[in-house]
């Protein structure tokens, strides 16, 4: 893996501390209580495509570094979050999984939005997946802001005995959009941290970093709350051919 990419491990134990510590733990004590550093950004990422091409693999495998081997399929959306950090940064990611099925788009499109970054998948095993490409592509012109970075993913790498779309096919689709890049993967981690933390460098690349830090925390505090609720429906864009 790119040693730029530092991902913090998540603290070992309960974490639940006590008011009567004894003397001796005082000092680690009043480490642990010592509020962890607040994110320099939050940045949200969406994870899109056809139904069962894997995307809440992906993002749990990037999340909490698991992998169910019969996911549900998701009902509208899910989010995970995790913080990473990069360029001397710490990046809160708020990674949104959406469902697959096409019922649900009414609901997943308005997540579209906010997305600095979208993951695009397709199955390498199922035809159908990489079919529908075009279909998701008019999603993203339509709902997402034109300055989404956008990354397509063949997945299931590991079932290259049954693959039926070959990486140029995925390659070629890629290189016909602006700005888009390609690459495999499979849940057992292969790639998978890469995508996602390559994703997150094009996005923060392209952010002003050497602001000034009051206009920086400025620009931390002025980020939204997590959205419990969609937010509003952006105007829509044309970027597809
Ligand atoms: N072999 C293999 N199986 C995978 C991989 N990723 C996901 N799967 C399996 O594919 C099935 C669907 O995976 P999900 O992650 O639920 O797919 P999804 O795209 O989130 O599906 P929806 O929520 O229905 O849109 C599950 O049985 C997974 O275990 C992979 O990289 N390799």
């Amino acid at each position: 893996m790119d040693p730029r990419y530092d991902i913090p491990h998540r603290a070992a134990g309960s974490g639940r501390g006590s008011e009567n510590s004894s003397p001796a733990l005082g000092a680690q004590s009043r480490r642990r209580k010592m509020p962890p550093r607040p994110a320099d950004f939050k940045l949200q990422i969406i994870i899109i495509g056809s139904r069962g091409v894997g995307k809440t693999s992906l993002m749990e495998r990037f999340t909490d570094d698991t992998f169910c081997e019969a996911c549900k399929s998701t009902v509208g959306v899910d989010f995970k979050i995790k913080t990473v950090e990069l360029r001397g940064k710490k990046i809160r990611l708020q990674i949104w999984d959406t469902a697959g099925q096409e019922r649900f788009n009414s609901i997943t499109s308005a997540y579209y939005r906010g997305a600095k970054g979208i993951v695009l998948v397709y199955d390498i095993t199922k035809l159908e997946s990489f079919d529908d490409l075009p279909k998701w592509m008019k999603m993203i012109d339509k709902y997402a802001s034109e300055e989404a970075e956008l990354l397509l993913v063949g997945n299931k790498l590991d079932c290259e005995g049954d693959r039926i779309i070959s990486r140029q096919q995925g390659e070629r689709f890629a290189s016909r959009i602006s700005g888009m890049r390609f690459c495999e993967a499979a849940k057992d981690n292969f790639n998978v941290d890469e995508i996602f933390l390559k994703l997150v460098d094009d996005i923060i690349s392209k952010m002003p970093l050497e602001v000034p830090s009051k206009e920086l925390s400025n620009s931390v505090l002025s980020l939204q709350p997590e959205p419990e609720v969609p937010p509003e429906l952006p105007p829509p864009r044309l970027r597809c051919c």
